[in-house]
């Protein structure tokens, strides 16, 4: 299953804290991680394997969601920061949107992603 891990700048760290905490699930043989661009870069130095596209703001956003409509990409992970601004706000929400058009599991928060990966590990 490809599981796609995106962050903003403010949540980069809960990301790797979260991917460190269930290791066990991100390294599975029949998990793939995509990641947008400095994401990404985070993922691979905390020693996973990663796919990385663009940067969130060049493009990565845009990336992901293709994957998710092309039926490739089937959960996603976004921490986004709620306390920023971000000047690709409009390919932000249109990812949001393609998980809802394709119905795909999307968690916002560490909290979310912690009880979807639980619930994939049983
Ligand atoms: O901006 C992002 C998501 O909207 C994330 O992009 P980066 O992983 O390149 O920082």
């Amino acid at each position: 299953m490809e599981v796609a891990l995106i962050a903003h700048d403010g949540k980069k760290a809960e990301m790797v804290q979260f991917i460190n905490e269930f290791q066990d699930f991100f390294t599975r043989e029949d998990i793939s991680l995509v990641s947008t661009g400095t994401t990404g870069l985070k993922v691979e130095k905390a020693g996973f394997k990663v796919t990385r596209f663009l940067s969130g703001p060049i493009g990565g956003d845009a990336q992901i969601a293709a994957r998710i409509a092309t039926g490739q990409c089937k959960l996603v992970l976004f921490f986004r920061d709620p306390l920023e601004k971000h000047p690709h706000e409009p390919d932000v929400l249109m990812l949001l949107r393609i998980c809802d058009v394709h119905d795909i599991p999307l968690a916002t928060n560490p909290a979310t992603a912690a009880l979807l990966i639980k619930s994939l590990k049983q």
